[in-house]
Parts: structure tokens; C-alpha cells; sequence
């Protein structure tokens, strides 16, 4: 057994150490963390930890990946740029620089981040999948459980952030046939470049952000794609009049109820994109914002998908009902003969699978309350980032919680660490 402290071990008495290294129940490594334990460096995690640091709170992070920011650095499209102006992308505390466009490409917003783990000093524990969180009611911690390349370790710690993101998983739905299709099948978060399509017929399944954004990289490298659309889409130009659409959007609803906001919002995509139906597109019934905020369904912000549509570029296509080799049955009797499927289904939390906790996540791995009441659970746990509003509704929850575990830890260390004899009375 090996047992180990962690953060600002000195002035750790011996104490909690034998404490733990008395109890019989480890047979993998246990290490007792000083502050708490964030499940996630992505930019909620960092972001959480760049509080605590400003406050003096020691902690650990923990990720799957082999470094921060995986979804960014591993998951993502060489095109990708921040389809929200920059200030509504940037973390807490640090800026981007002032040079960077208005829409930082990906590899700029992962050079930020680096640099923004660089300057709050923030080196999380790579290759490390928590597997399992639980209080442990009986000592009042938390005990969270990872595999490593090494073997198991469990970390004990008061307090636990979740931040494995809203994008922990792929969606990958099951389609008859599609075992038999016999080019490639790839997942979006798969997809770098168009490069090895060029002059392939592709199809793209889904018309999120994703679907629109791999589709207009394929025209890009001369491939022939056809997108699933299978029920509505909102989509939106990106600036309208040269201003953000989202920060036109952000500005209404400080002054007008959000039906009204959706209302001008249809308008004026009306006014700029005409109408959508005669390509086959159709808008949900509900406004884009009032969908991002029930459903979490993310408006497609245009950068210019739709105008290939438009010049028949990107073949529009009903829902699926089969795949054989080669081909694609639709729900309209169409076939389709294509050389690769592309599927942009979209990403699911993962938190069900790993903590076992009541009254802050949801069966679906999302917070139970709306948002801005989805942040603190009972027993110290937090969510960070699953606010369905992208980077600055993680930056909103990352400012709360590390405030809210810093004003603890900050009275509890006043008097002679008290933190440390509440461990230890728990241990005993
Ligand atoms: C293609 C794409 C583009 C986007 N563009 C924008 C944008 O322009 N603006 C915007 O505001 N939002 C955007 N988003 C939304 C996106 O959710 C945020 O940008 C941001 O990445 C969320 O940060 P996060 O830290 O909450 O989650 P993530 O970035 O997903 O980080 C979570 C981390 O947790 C780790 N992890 C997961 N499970 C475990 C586990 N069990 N054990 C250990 N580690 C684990 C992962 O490896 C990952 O590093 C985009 C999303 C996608 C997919
Ligand atoms: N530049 C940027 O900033 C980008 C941002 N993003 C963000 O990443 C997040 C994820 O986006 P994305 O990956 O597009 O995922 P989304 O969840 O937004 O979209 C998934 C799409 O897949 C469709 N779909 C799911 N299952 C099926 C099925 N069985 N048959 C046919 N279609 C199906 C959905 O259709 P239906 O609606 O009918 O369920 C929907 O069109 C979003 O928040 C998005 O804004 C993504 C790309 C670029
Ligand atoms: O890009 C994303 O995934 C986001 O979640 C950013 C975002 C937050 N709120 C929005 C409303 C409309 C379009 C994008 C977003």
C-alpha cells in the first residue's frame, strides 16, 4: 500500500497520514488531497482552478487525457474557429490578448489556455479516468476513484468539482445496416480536414454546428457532401449588419422577455437568409433561444455552410432508414450512393457513469436545476460548465464555486487549520 498527501504536504501533520495508512480498506494507492479534487482540465476545470489558486487554495486535477483542453486539442477540426466573439470565449481573470481576431482559430484558443495553466500554475494529473466519485458518509470526504497506466489510485478529498464538460461523449445512434456499409465511418470529433475526401461522396449525418461546419470544410477539398437534416434546424447568420448576432441577441435580452429576443432574432434571419424551406430546411416551432435554454439545442451560426447549400454544393437529405454496402436508404425511398459516412450526432455528459450522487445531476448527466441554481450540490460537490451557455457560462459557474469553496477553506484555515482536525476527528 502506498499512501501519499497532497499540495503543501508540510504542513500536513503525520497525523492524517497514519490516520489513513491505518485503515485496512486500500489495497490500490490512496492519496489524501488538501482542497479538493476537479475531475476535468478543460476549460471549466482550469478556469475553477484559477480561482482557488488566487485564493491559496491548494488542489488537485484530474484528467482522462494526455493534456489540458483534450476536446479542443483531440476532438476537433483543423478549420474550427470560436464561433462567438472573443469576449464572450475568454476564462476568468486573464484575458485573451489584445492582438487575437474577433473569432480566435482553435490553435490560438489552445495557446490561451496553456498560458492560462501556465499562469495560475495549474499542472493537472494527465492520464488519470475517474471511474468512480462517492461520499463516504461515515468520515464526511469524498472518495474518488481512477485508473491510471499504473494502477488504481483513489484520492480523498471534502470537496468535489465536476468539470468533464457536456461534450464528455460521442453520440454514436444506431442505424440498420450500418455494420455492412463498407467505406469509412467516422464520428465528427474524428474528422480533421477534407484532405482525403477530395472527389468522395460523404454523407454527413446531423445539421448542428458540426454537420454544417465538416460539411463546408468538404466543399472546401472538393468532396461531394449530402447533409441529414431529419427533423428542423435554426439557423443564424453569424454578424448581422456586421455585429454579432450573439451579442445582438445578449444585449436584447437585457431589455425584452426572450420570446420577444427569438422573435426579432427570426426576423432578421428572414430579412438576411430568406426563406430556408425551398432547400429543405425547415425551422422548429420554437425560437432558437428558447431552445438552447430548455433543450440545449445549440443554434447553427452560419460562416457560410448555408451558401453552399444554397448553390446545391451541400445536398440537403431526409432522415435515414437504412445503410448497405456503399449505400444509404432515406426515409423518402431516395438511395444514395456514398463512399463515406460522417457523423456529426452530437456529444452526451458522461457524469452517470462515474458519480454516484443525488439532487445535482440529472439521469442524463446535466444539472437538475436551471441555470444559474445548477452549480452547488449537497455534501460539497460542484458542477462546472454544464450550463448549456459554452465558455462564459462556464466561466460564470468557475468564479462561483471557487469563491464558494475559498471562503471556506480561508475561515477554516484561519484557526489553526481547522480543516486539518476536521480530517483527522472524521479519520479516527
Ligand atoms: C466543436 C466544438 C466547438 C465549440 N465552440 C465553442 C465556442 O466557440 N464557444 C463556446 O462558448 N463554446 C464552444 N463549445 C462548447 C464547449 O463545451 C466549450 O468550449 C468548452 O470546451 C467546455 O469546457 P469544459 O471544460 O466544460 O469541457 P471540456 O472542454 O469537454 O473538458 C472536459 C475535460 O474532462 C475530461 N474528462 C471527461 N471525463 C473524464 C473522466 N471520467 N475522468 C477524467 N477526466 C475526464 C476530458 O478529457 C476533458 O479534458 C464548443 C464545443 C465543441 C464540441
Ligand atoms: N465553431 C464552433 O464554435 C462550433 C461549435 N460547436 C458546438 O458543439 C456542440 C455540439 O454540436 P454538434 O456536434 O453539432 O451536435 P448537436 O447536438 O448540436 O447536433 C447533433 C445533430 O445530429 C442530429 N442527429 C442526432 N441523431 C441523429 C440521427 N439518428 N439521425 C439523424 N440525425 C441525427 C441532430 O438532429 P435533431 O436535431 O433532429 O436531433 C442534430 O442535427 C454545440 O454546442 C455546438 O454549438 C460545434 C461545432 C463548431
Ligand atoms: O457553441 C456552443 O456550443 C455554445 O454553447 C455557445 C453558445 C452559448 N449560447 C449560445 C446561443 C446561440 C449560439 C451559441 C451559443
Amino acid at each position: 500500500m502506498h499512501c501519499a498527501c497532497y499540495n503543501n504536504l508540510d504542513h500536513w501533520p503525520t497525523m492524517v497520514y497514519h490516520a489513513l495508512e491505518h485503515e485496512e480498506l486500500f489495497s490500490r494507492r490512496c492519496i489524501l488531497v488538501n482542497g479538493p479534487v476537479i475531475v476535468g482540465a478543460g476549460p471549466s476545470g482550469l478556469a475553477v482552478g484559477a480561482g482557488l489558486y488566487q485564493q491559496g487554495v491548494p488542489f488537485v486535477i484530474l484528467d482522462r487525457a494526455d493534456c489540458i483542453a483534450s476536446l479542443w486539442q483531440n476532438k476537433t477540426y483543423d478549420r474550427l474557429n470560436l464561433h462567438l466573439p472573443k469576449q464572450f470565449c475568454q476564462l476568468p481573470y486573464f484575458p485573451f490578448p489584445p492582438n487575437f481576431p474577433e473569432y480566435p482559430s482553435k490553435n490560438q484558443f489552445i495557446d490561451y489556455l496553456e498560458s492560462y495553466a501556465r499562469k495560475f500554475e495549474i499542472s493537472p494529473r494527465f492520464n488519470e479516468s475517474v471511474q468512480s466519485a462517492k461520499y463516504d458518509e461515515t468520515c464526511g470526504l469524498w472518495r474518488v476513484r481512477t485508473v491510471t497506466d499504473n494502477g488504481e489510485v483513489e484520492y480523498i478529498c471534502r470537496w468535489l468539482v465536476v468539470a468533464t464538460g457536456e461534450n464528455a461523449e460521442k453520440v454514436v445512434p444506431d442505424f440498420e445496416g450500418l455494420d455492412e456499409f463498407e467505406g469509412t465511418v467516422m464520428h465528427a470529433c474524428d474528422y480533421r480536414s477534407g484532405e482525403a475526401f477530395e472527389g468522395k461522396h460523404i454523407l454527413v449525418v446531423g445539421c448542428g454546428n458540426s454537420g454544417m461546419e465538416v460539411s463546408l470544410d468538404l466543399c472546401h477539398h472538393n468532396a461531394f457532401p449530402s447533409m441529414v437534416v431529419r427533423s428542423s434546424v435554426h439557423i443564424l447568420p453569424r454578424e448581422i449588419g456586421g455585429k454579432s448576432t450573439f451579442e445582438l441577441a445578449t444585449a436584447l435580452m437585457k431589455w425584452l422577455p426572450l420570446k420577444m429576443v427569438d422573435r426579432i432574432l427570426l426576423v432578421l434571419a428572414r430579412c438576411t437568409l430568406g426563406n430556408l424551406e425551398k432547400y429543405g430546411i425547415k425551422r422548429p416551432s420554437k425560437g432558437p433561444l428558447h431552445l438552447k435554454n430548455t433543450k440545449g439545442k445549440t443554434p447553427v451560426l452560419d460562416i457560410g455552410a448555408l451558401q453552399k447549400i444554397k448553390s446545391g454544393k451541400i445536398q440537403i437529405v431526409p432522415g435515414i432508414k437504412r445503410f448497405s454496402p456503399g449505400r444509404v436508404e432515406l426515409v423518402n425511398g431516395a438511395n444514395l450512393e456514398i463512399d463515406s459516412v460522417i457523423l456529426a450526432t452530437g456529444y452526451c455528459s458522461n457524469v452517470p457513469s462515474w458519480l454516484k450522487e443525488d439532487g445535482l445531476f440529472s439521469e442524463e448527466g446535466m444539472p437538475i436545476r436551471p441555470f444559474p441554481e445548477g452549480w452547488k450540490g449537497k455534501a460539497g460537490v460542484y458542477a462546472v460548465g454544464f450550463t448549456g451557455r459554452g465558455l462564459s457560462g462556464a466561466s460564470f459557474d468557475a468564479i462561483r464555486v471557487a469563491e464558494d469553496i475559498g471562503k471556506i477553506w480561508n475561515q477554516e484555515t484561519k484557526q489553526t487549520n481547522h480543516y486539518v482536525s476536521f480530517l483527522r476527528s472524521k479519520m479516527q
